[in-house]
């Protein structure tokens, strides 16, 4: 999958987030670093259309984001950093079920989709659970699981370790790398980094440091840390 970012300049409250921000990326496993504020989650939400340039143009596989948005969207997934922004049924599999509707027409199809997501994060037994009795890492696994279960062509996780425990960590990297489709992950982790095949840095309004994890995160520890 192509995401190009052409001369796009994103604004919030008059304030410059992205300046002129020219980008091209197509590798399957991308890491996007920063500090606080720099505009890492911005960046994101502009390929799905969550956000809207102020100029320029986010194309997907060559599809204006902002013309196409319903055919990009369901090819996006996207994990907010806040779980209870995407969860919105009262019981986690009603909730993964909705999602589901759209690509899935058969209910026994569906409810065998929702089983196996939920078994390969390790955490089926959470299925008939109400929503608000989950822990914040749970919340997380879940909001994840609805995410996966619907195979999207690009994941995009905005700190998706933030509330995991380690054991929930470690599970999320090794899907990261068993999963066939691309996926960018917004994240402070940095070891998580180590096997993506590429890691941009968020900084002044661009990019500051585009390349490989062991060249990169190093610098960025030099410069940020
Ligand atoms: N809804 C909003 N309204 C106004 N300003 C906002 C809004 N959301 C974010 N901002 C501002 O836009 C800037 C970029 O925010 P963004 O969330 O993209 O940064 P980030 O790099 O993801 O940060 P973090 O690492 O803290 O999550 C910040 O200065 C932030 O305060």
């Amino acid at each position: 999958m192509l995401v190009e970012f052409d001369d796009v300049e994103f604004q919030r409250d008059s304030v410059e987030i992205l300046k002129g921000l020219n980008l091209t990326i197509m590798q399957s496993r991308v890491g996007i670093i920063g500090p606080n504020g720099a505009g890492k989650s911005s960046l994101i939400r502009l390929v799905n259309g969550l956000l809207a340039p102020f100029s320029g143009q986010v194309r997907v596989d060559g599809l204006d984001v902002q013309k196409h948005q319903k055919i990009v969207r369901r090819q996006v997934g996207f994990l907010f950093q806040n779980p209870d922004n995407q969860i919105v049924f009262p019981v986690v599999r009603e909730d993964m079920d909705f999602g589901l509707k759209v690509h899935i027409k058969n209910a026994e199809q569906r409810s065998q989709r929702i089983e196996s997501t939920l078994a390969r994060l390790d955490i089926l037994e959470l299925a008939d659970r109400p929503v608000h009795t989950l822990s914040g890492g749970q919340k997380q696994l879940v909001a994840l699981a609805t995410v996966l279960c619907v195979e999207p062509r690009l994941l995009i996780l905005d700190e998706p370790t933030t509330q995991l425990d380690l054991r929930y960590r470690n599970r999320l990297i090794s899907i990261l790398s068993e999963i066939e489709q691309p996926a960018w992950v917004v994240t402070h982790d940095l070891p998580m980094l180590q096997t993506f095949d590429r890691v941009l840095v968020v900084a002044d309004g661009g990019i500051v440091h585009d390349g490989a994890p062991d060249k990169v995160v190093p610098w960025y520890v030099r410069m940020y840390g």
